[in-house]
């Protein structure tokens, strides 16, 4: 769905990659059009010297491929980029569609710029349609989803548990009426929990693929 428009937005952020530089590599479809840009800018060798921090081993098995350098290093981070699931006006995210959740998370909020790659569907006034994934320890796990279900939501495991994230941790997908972000701090506190999928105050850019265009957002890094 809307293809196109994801293409037209990770080419538009593909513009902002130099040669020399240190990137965040995210996970999902998006991402996936920005990295078969970078790779055919790298293979042609009009941009050498890139090194990837990849949030998923995909992201890595993907970018090495294309000759780029993977280092699972965040030092000296200069933009991150990675798609989301839902975004609102305020730069906040929905993030784990793709069960990537952790590593994502730990990238962005390591990176000096975050740019986010989207098409136009994925905007919301309020955060509510798509559900809070929610990565957790296989450790008593029904107790944990029991808990989490007490913040206000219908908590269902992916794939009845079949699904597991790079980590070894199964993703909960919970669904609430509205996910406030301060839902982030409230869940992340029940033993268990390993991070959740609210992605607030972290992005620096946004860009919407709207037909044949794209728009972007700009935020400040809290
Ligand atoms: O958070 C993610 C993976 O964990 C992805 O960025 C998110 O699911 C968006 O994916 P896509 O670009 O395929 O719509």
């Amino acid at each position: 769905m809307y293809e196109n428009e994801k293409r037209i937005s990770a080419m538009e952020a593909l513009k902002h990659v130099h040669s020399n530089m240190k990137l965040g590599l995210g996970t999902g479809s998006t991402t996936k059009y920005f990295l078969d840009g970078l790779g055919e800018l790298v293979k042609s060798g009009k941009i050498t010297d890139i090194t990837g921090v990849p949030t998923s081993l995909r992201t890595a098995d993907l970018a090495k491929s294309y000759g780029i350098k993977i280092e699972n290093n965040l030092e000296g981070i200069e933009i991150d980029f990675d798609g989301a699931d839902e975004f609102d006006g305020s730069g906040n995210l929905i993030k784990g569609g793709g069960g990537a959740l952790v590593r994502e998370k730990i990238v962005a909020y390591n990176s000096k710029e975050v740019y986010i790659m989207a098409d136009h569907s994925k905007f919301s006034e309020k955060l509510h349609s798509f559900p809070l994934p929610v990565e957790v320890l296989p450790f008593m796990e029904d107790v944990t989803k029991k808990n989490i279900e007490k913040t206000g939501c219908k908590a269902t495991f992916r794939d009845g548990k079949k699904f597991k994230s790079d980590n070894g941790n199964y993703i909960l997908d919970c669904r609430f009426d509205f996910t406030d972000v301060v839902l982030e701090t409230e869940i992340k506190m029940i033993p268990g929990v390993v991070e959740v999928g609210i992605f607030s105050g972290i992005t620096t850019k946004v860009f919407i693929g709207e037909n044949e265009k794209c728009r972007v957002m700009d935020f400040q890094k809290s």
